[in-house]
């Protein structure tokens, strides 16, 4: 019977609550995790230190900035800041400024930086989403600049909504929402201060590379359906998001050790045997090493496998050498040759599975004390047989590292996939199985390639 030997998949489904409170290890999770990869931005403390992801949303009055934030919110977690409604706040809060704000709205103008810039600030260093939408700022390079000053960024993204003045007109006199502003006259004057003033500032952002410019026509949908793919990277991070909801709100900001953290995510979700391992006080990479050696023949002194492999008349390390030198001076050649001969030496596989038996294996399991189940025995007999494994191959634990402080962007990242443990022993038993006899199957220029 061929059962799943290692499933990683709790570990994406595990309640959080449930990892906060168990220690397979003898090792407090929230002790042995890294936070420094990820953005600590949710814990809202650090408030000063954060760097969100900043999106500006540009687009004439009425072209459907508001509208379209509050899908990207519902779709992409983004937090909306609409800079007109942080001005319309003031007013009805009896602000000192409320008066003047009041006033300028009403003509069409453009409230001066110093307050827009101040309250945008405030605002997103309050929020604790580390997401967010500045909707409706800079209208102006005067803003622009202010804002680059005081915040000391630029956006990390622009969305410009590019429609017609008349369907711009039409919505905005449409809106129906009692604004002072949303009349003919004063929306006249709104149009005239965008292509006046806003329009250099999405030319800027153009120019930087920055602005992504979405056709403002069409129904509500139709536009969302062009916003969607510059968001896409962000959504395809779903199990980022989850990596970060579990660090922040689970394990808090303790460990530095990021190797650490891959490998304790490896032991908190293997196989039984690991479980054995710590039974014995040990969940440790030395306990691996050891595993694996014991495996291999070689810690208990037997020095089965390497007997034969000398036996085979095979000088591992020089043959390796040899091949980085090869590889240097022949470049691809090598791999050519590789495949053009490989097809000859099929036959010599059958060679492979004499060289450490399952009992050898098992032995050496037993004389470290380790009691492994038929587990490892199965799976290679299991291999041998029928050529595959019984799927555990297939089970990784994908992880995205970021290349830098504030990544968000799929390509802001190195994905790594994490096989588990004893998918490592298998292949390296493999590897081990096949140095005496890959002088038959491999050229030796690939002796570099060998895991
Ligand atoms: N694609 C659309 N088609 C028709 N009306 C729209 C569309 N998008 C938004 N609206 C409506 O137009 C008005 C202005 O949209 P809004 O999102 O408030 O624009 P902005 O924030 O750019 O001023 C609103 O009444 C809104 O419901
Ligand atoms: O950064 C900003 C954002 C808005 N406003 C003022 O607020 C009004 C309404 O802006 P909002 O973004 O709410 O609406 P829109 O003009 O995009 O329809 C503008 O006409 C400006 O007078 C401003 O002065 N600075």
């Amino acid at each position: 019977m061929w059962r799943r030997v290692v499933s990683l998949s709790p570990l994406v489904s595990v309640s959080k609550s449930r990892l906060r409170n168990q220690s397979p290890y003898g090792i407090n999770a929230w002790q042995v995790f890294s936070t420094q990869v990820l953005n600590p931005a949710k814990d809202g403390v650090s408030g000063a230190a954060r760097k969100p992801f900043i999106t500006f949303v540009l687009g004439g009055p009425g072209s459907g900035k508001g509208t379209q934030c509050t899908r990207i919110v519902q779709d992409f977690g983004f937090t909306h800041l609409s800079v007109g409604d942080l001005l319309r706040n003031e007013i009805s809060s009896n602000n000192e400024n409320g008066s003047m704000i009041l006033n300028t709205i009403k003509e069409g103008k453009i409230v001066p930086s110093e307050v827009t810039v101040q309250l945008i600030k405030k605002t997103i260093e309050a929020s604790k989403n580390d997401r967010i939408l500045v909707d409706g700022f800079p209208r102006s390079e005067e803003n622009r600049i202010a804002y680059e000053r005081v915040n000391g960024a630029e956006p990390d993204i622009v969305l410009f909504f590019d429609c017609p003045e008349e369907e711009m007109v039409k919505r905005v006199l449409n809106r129906n929402q009692g604004r002072i502003d949303d009349n003919i006259e004063t929306v006249k004057e709104r149009l005239r201060v965008f292509a006046e003033l806003n329009l250099p500032v999405i030319k800027h952002y153009s120019e930087k590379g920055k602005l992504h410019k979405i056709d403002g026509t069409g129904s509500e949908d139709e536009i969302f359906e062009r916003v969607l793919p510059v968001f896409a990277a962000l959504r395809k991070c779903g199990m980022l998001s989850w990596l970060k909801d579990f660090y922040l709100d689970a394990l808090g900001p303790v460990c530095t050790e990021f190797q650490k953290f891959l490998f304790q995510i490896l032991l908190m979700h293997t196989s039984p045997v690991l479980e054995k391992m710590d039974t014995r006080g040990e969940g440790n990479s030395n306990t691996i090493s050891e595993v694996e050696a014991s495996l291999l023949g070689i810690a208990d002194g037997t020095k089965g496998v390497v007997d034969n492999v000398k036996a085979a008349g095979v000088d591992i390390q020089s043959g390796q050498q040899q091949s980085r030198i090869d590889w240097l001076n022949d470049g691809d050649r090598n791999t050519k040759n590789f495949h053009a001969n490989s097809g000859e030496h099929i036959m010599d596989l059958e060679l492979v599975d004499k060289l450490v038996t399952n009992e050898q294996a098992q032995d050496s399991f037993i004389t470290h004390g380790i009691l492994l189940p038929s587990t490892y025995t199965d799976l290679v007999e299991f291999f041998f047989v029928w050529h595959s494994s019984p799927g555990f191959e297939f089970e990784f634990f994908f992880v995205l590292i970021p290349k830098e402080e504030r990544a968000l962007m799929m390509e802001e990242f190195r994905p790594i996939a994490l096989r588990n443990f004893l998918f490592k022993i298998f292949t390296k038993v493999l590897a081990t199985r096949l140095n005496v006899v890959d002088a038959k199957i491999v050229t030796k220029q690939q002796y570099g390639d060998k895991s």
